[in-house]
């Protein structure tokens, strides 16, 4: 271990000694200290997640916090992809914030580097790496485990089974998994010589190549051999020096960093530096030159990379091993996106709900400057970004949350915020941060619920058998023009290429709509083969496409991470020790064993991201299998609740001004704020949503959700938000 300096040290000291009591319980063998320590070194806790005590999360952040400071001297990168200072750990703030801070810096008061953009993800358990430090994690025997490719061609073929849910609550789920996670990956696979011969061979060449049989049903058609994939950068120092962290690059807190940017730089280049306003380009001729069309994120070359306006064409599509399908990117870019994310452009739903989150910021911030013309640029903006944060959180936690845990989870666990919560509710000595496991495995399982075909307009698909779709909800309302435009296009064709689809006439309403009406694929093991072989496509000479297969990288993600297998993750969720295929039977039907046991050497070598998908759903839950159930509440939970700046607590310094008045005045903001809704969202925002679902995140018709006109639907009463020239409110 380095010579720790100075100043650390000191720090460290003041760490420790108050906790020295909850240390010493750790060290003395208390009964949940012990359990508390399990967790941390991975042993089987026995039970849920969520039932970790206060203090023992106090010892656990306390504990690691130890090992980061002690080891905390900045040396110089072993290679590209490792870094291995702890240089966050120095993180300084201000006595006093009003507003939360673009990089997720100074949330807890004891550890300001928590949440931080640029810091190493939460892990659920103690990571597997085959050399204990970093090497990809390889089966039972120390053998390799199975090709990704092949574990995805043999459990996850397409078959499609729809759910209650719409397309927009995964798109809405997408977005919440960009403002919590972005792994530091050179952009994949891109041009990367991950697929060279002998690529990955040596461990610092950071590739994980993803081998393809050469019998692959899809694949050997194109004599493709390989899949490239980079390694995540990395950090050793968060564990002593002793193994390997992955970096996330946004902050880790749900704070619509996706909109504002997660570092001070991005947020001020997103502003227009005017009246709180962010930077908008006003279209007014679309692609079709057929009138005024609205708002839409600025076009910048920086955000570029990952963005290519047509599909290119594949320069080496037979030869026997390929570089990235990506790597070839057309010349001329129509519109990329420059947002708080550097996904913005990766679908055009996806940079869909980024415009109506754009727009809404700036529709709030208009009305907060006619309510307060005194204000300055910076206040507006703060205000407002405070006003949609607020939303953003709101209705993720008490409208979109119900149908991912299922209303008993959300009930039992407190998640649905109601009207202002006490400061006491904090808890502080939780780690808000996103966890390694939850972000590559558990969160990734939605990539099974994506439309390959994604509806454009309200009316369904006119190809194939469905036709007509939910075109019975626009009785009454005579919207001809939609029903003319409604059909369905490929995700294939349109990845990192939205702005032709959403700029024209109608295209955002139309995109926007399809997301609102069309049911989402079922949570199942059946993955859609847009994004099983069609991810960012090069097209062959005869016209066909093929692209990358995000299921295979997400199995290999985790295994680049370390991720233990399934079964170590099964007792998170109070399941039995599971030491052979037939342990499995408990959640996983017999025909889903037998597949894993053709796949898999040992029930050990599971994947996480494979076992748990195949699980039947738990008690009580609406997506889930206990162990997905049990990982994804304890992270909802932990960013509620442990994100000091969440916008119902009262009574910090941030959530109030000085005096009762303004706590008063505080609490009637907070109530004001539950007149939003994702449907108000779309008629505030997009021009033409004259009616919308009530819940738009469920199918028409389910539970008496119905189509409502806008007038019907209650608001944000922003007048709450008006000051005096005194600063005092109405
Ligand atoms: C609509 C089509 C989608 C595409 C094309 C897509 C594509 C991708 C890609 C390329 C990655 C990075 C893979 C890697 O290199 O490790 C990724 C990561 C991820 N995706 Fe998706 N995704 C889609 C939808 C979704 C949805 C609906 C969710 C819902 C939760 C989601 C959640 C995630 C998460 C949690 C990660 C990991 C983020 C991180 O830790 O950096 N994705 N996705
Ligand atoms: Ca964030």
């Amino acid at each position: 271990m380095r010579k720790p300096h100075p100043v650390l040290l000191a720090t460290l000291l003041f760490l420790i000694l108050p906790n020295l009591r909850r240390i010493l319980g750790v060290l003395l063998g208390d009964a949940r200290f012990c359990l508390c320590a399990g967790v941390m070194l991975g042993l089987p806790p026995g039970r849920r997640l969520l039932s970790l005590s206060r203090s023992c999360s106090t010892a656990l952040l306390v504990m690691s916090a130890a090992i980061m400071y002690l080891s905390a001297v900045p040396a110089a990168a072993a290679d590209a992809g490792v870094q291995d200072d702890c240089e966050f750990l120095s993180t300084t703030c201000p006595p006093v914030l009003l507003f939360r801070p673009h990089d997720g810096s100074c949330n807890n008061p004891r550890f300001p580097w928590l949440g931080r953009a640029n810091t190493p993800l939460y892990r659920v358990l103690h990571p597997a790496y085959a050399d204990g430090r970093g090497a990809a994690r390889r089966g039972q025997r120390g053998q390799p485990l199975p090709s990704a490719q092949e574990v995805v061609t043999r459990l996850m073929p397409e078959v499609h089974h729809e759910f209650l849910t719409t397309h927009l609550f995964v798109i809405w789920a997408q977005l919440i998994s960009h403002d919590t996670a972005f792994i530091k990956a050179p952009k994949n696979q891109a041009t990367g010589p991950c697929c060279e011969r002998g690529a990955g061979r040596d461990p610092g060449d950071r590739c994980l190549p993803i081998p393809v049989p050469y019998d692959d049903p899809f694949y050997s058609q194109f004599r493709v051999s390989c899949l490239p994939l980079t390694r995540t950068n990395s950090t050793s120092c968060a564990a002593g020096g002793a193994y390997d962290e992955q970096l996330t690059s946004v902050s880790h807190f749900m704070d619509a960093s996706f909109v504002y940017g997660s570092d001070a730089a991005t947020a001020k280049r997103l502003r227009s530096g005017e009246g709180g306003q962010l930077r908008a380009r006003d279209v007014g001729e679309g692609w079709g030159g057929e009138g005024w069309i609205g708002q839409f994120p600025p076009s910048d070359a920086t955000s570029a990379p990952l963005c290519s306006s047509s599909i290119p064409s594949a320069s080496s599509s037979t030869s026997s091993t390929t570089s990235s399908p990506s790597s070839t990117t057309s010349s001329s870019s129509p519109a990329c996106y420059l947002t708080g994310d550097l996904r913005a452009n990766q679908n055009p739903m996806l940079a869909g709900l980024q415009t109506l989150l754009l727009r809404e910021h700036n529709r709030v911030a208009a009305a907060l400057a006619d309510l307060n013309p005194h204000w300055e640029d910076e206040r507006v903006y703060q205000e407002a970004r405070r006003v949609v944060v607020a939303e953003w959180q709101l209705i993720t936690y008490r409208d979109w949350l119900r149908w991912l845990l299922g209303e008993d989870s959300v009930k039992r666990l407190g998640l649905v915020p109601q009207g202002a919560t006490p400061r006491s509710e904090y808890y502080a000595d939780v780690d808000p941060r996103t966890a390694n496991d939850v972000t590559t495995a558990a969160f990734r399982s939605l990539h099974s619920m994506v439309q390959g075909d994604f509806w454009v307009g309200m009316g369904g698909p006119r190809r194939g058998a469905g036709g007509g779709g939910y075109s019975r909800g626009r009785q009454g309302h005579g919207d001809e023009e939609a029903a003319a435009a409604a059909r369905t296009e490929a995700l294939g064709e349109w990845f990192d290429n939205p702005a032709p689809l959403l700029e024209r006439a109608r295209g955002l309403r139309d995109v926007l709509q399809g997301l609102a009406y069309q049911q989402s694929q079922d949570l199942d093991r059946w993955m859609d083969n847009e994004i099983t072989e069609q991810y960012e496509p090069v097209r062959a000479p005869d016209g066909r496409r093929w692209g990358n297969n995000l299921a295979a990288v997400d199995i290999q993600r985790g295994r680049d991470h370390g991720l233990p297998g399934y079964v170590a993750y099964r007792r998170l969720a109070g399941l039995p020790e599971a030491s052979s295929f037939d342990d499995l039977l408990d959640t996983i039907s017999w025909e889903d064993v037998s597949e894993l046991r053709q796949v898999y050497e040992h029930v050990f070598d599971v994947d996480l991201y494979v076992g748990a998908l195949l699980e039947r759903r738990a008690h009580g839950a609406l997506l889930f299998g206990p162990t997905y159930q049990a990982m994804l509440e304890d992270q909802f939970w932990r960013w509620r609740f442990a994100d000091r700046f969440f916008y119902n607590f009262a009574g910090f310094a941030h959530s109030l001004r000085e005096g009762d008045d303004h706590q008063r005045r505080h609490e009637q903001q907070i109530l004001a704020l539950e007149g939003t809704s994702v449907a108000r969202l779309l008629c505030d925002n997009v021009a033409g949503f004259d009616f919308v679902p009530r819940d738009p995140f469920i199918k028409i018709g389910f539970r008496g959700n119905e189509n409502v006109p806008c007038s019907e639907l209650p608001e944000v009463d922003l007048s709450h938000w008006q000051e005096h020239r005194d600063g005092r409110g109405e």
